[in-house]
């Protein structure tokens, strides 16, 4: 058996590292050993300045690691590093990583739009990875991968399988619900806002969904520098985004149109959807979701705390599909914000590079 490759996590202290704690615990191909956090929690052990606020215990084998300021010379046997920094302070930090030669999956937003930078949801665009040669050439073997936004995530994620079988969507809608977690815990949504309460604005999050979805159902160049964008002509993107008092998971009612008329029927649209096997499955990664879409029969599903956990949280589920009496079909899609929308999507993809041989 192989050695497990050095895992490093940045930002280890927040909702987005705590989740990274938890999926690395046991995990049968990367060794967590490198914590890294502001300052202020810089040099002491991690079980002693995190606010540990995950359902399951804090794993013991990261009570003691010391946490470490987020500088390359201290990550420098890591193969991999996640990053889950926040965004004011991802742009420099993940710079110097990658011109360390370091492999960087990150979360944060700073490097999406780089042109030769892959955004990846790791169930939907795995392909896109093979644009990170480029950037290892130009940087001593470092790289950086993005993961998208956590409402992108489950957006796309029914969207590939059916644009694979019945051709372009060329108009879409979404409204979100999205869970309190996805506004991280530095300093949070405060109770008494979200509380009895929707909030019908999170900060960038329309804008990121609309310009995302077009990078990650674009295609590779020719010449596997770049990724190119699906155009404005191409797809409509219209998004709204609310914040509402759940926990975990993002819920999204969205509605599209295909190109190719006439639309397919919604029994074989959820045949499609059924039937969709990630790559990553294909390629037999740990985590990849078995059932990569769970299509939900009953009236009143998804729902969160029923549904966010389908496939350890790395399996996106659609309920309520149906015709669309504007566009050509409706559903809502529940999906993990801090699992496939964030630190999970980290981790498969990370998975998928080493099965490539790519780390
Ligand atoms: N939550 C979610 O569902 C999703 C989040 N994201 C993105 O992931 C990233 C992390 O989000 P989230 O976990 O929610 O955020 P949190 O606010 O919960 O955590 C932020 C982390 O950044 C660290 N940090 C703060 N200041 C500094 C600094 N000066 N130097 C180094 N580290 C610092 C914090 O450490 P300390 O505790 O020491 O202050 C903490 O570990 C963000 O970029 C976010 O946009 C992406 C998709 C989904
Ligand atoms: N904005 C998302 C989480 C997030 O931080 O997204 P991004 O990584 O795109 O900034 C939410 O509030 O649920």
């Amino acid at each position: 058996m192989c050695a497990k490759k050095v895992a490093g996590v940045l930002g280890a202290t927040g909702s987005v590292g705590q989740r990274f704690i938890l999926l690395l615990a046991n995990h049968p191909d990367f060794e967590l050993k490198r914590l890294g956090a502001s300052p202020r929690s810089a040099g002491k052990k991690y079980g002693s300045v995190v606010n540990w606020k995950q359902t399951d215990l804090l794993p013991e084998f990261a009570q003691d690691l010391m946490v470490t300021e987020c500088k390359a010379e201290y990550f420098k046997d890591c193969d991999i590093v996640f990053s889950g920094l926040d965004a004011d302070y991802a742009g420099s930090i993940e710079k110097e990583f990658v011109e360390n030669g370091l492999h960087v999956i990150s979360n944060a937003k700073n490097y999406r739009r780089e042109d030769d930078v892959p955004l990846i949801v790791p169930i939907v665009n795995p392909e896109h990875l093979s644009i990170v040669e480029n950037q290892k050439r130009k940087n001593n073997g470092g790289f950086i991968v993005c993961i998208s936004n956590c409402s992108t995530a489950g957006l796309v994620s029914p969207l590939k399988p059916l644009v694979e079988s019945f051709g372009p969507i060329d108009a879409l809608t979404t409204t979100t619900l999205q869970a309190i977690s996805g506004a991280g815990f530095s300093p949070g949504v405060p109770g008494i806002d979200i509380l009895d309460n929707i909030i019908p604005f999170i900060s960038g999050e329309e804008d990121k969904m609309e310009w995302e979805t077009k990078k990650i159902l674009g295609q590779v160049s020719k010449d596997n520098t770049q990724i190119d964008l699906l155009s404005d002509e191409e797809i409509k993107v219209s998004a709204q985004c609310n914040r509402v008092a759940v926990s975990d998971g993002h819920t999204e009612c969205i509605s599209f149109r295909f190109k190719n008329q006439p639309a397919p029927s919604v029994e074989q649209v959820k045949k499609c959807l059924r039937e969709y096997e990630c790559d990553a499955y294909k390629l037999k990664c740990f985590s990849a979701p078995k059932q990569t879409i769970h299509v939900l029969e009953a009236n009143d599903r998804p729902q969160p705390r029923l549904d966010r956990n389908r496939d350890a949280g790395y399996g996106v589920s659609v309920g309520r599909i149906r015709e669309d009496p504007v566009l050509d079909f409706k559903m809502v899609v529940l999906s993990h914000n801090t699992v496939i929308g964030a630190a999970g999507a980290g981790i498969l993809i990370a998975e998928i590079l080493l099965a490539q041989k790519m780390i």
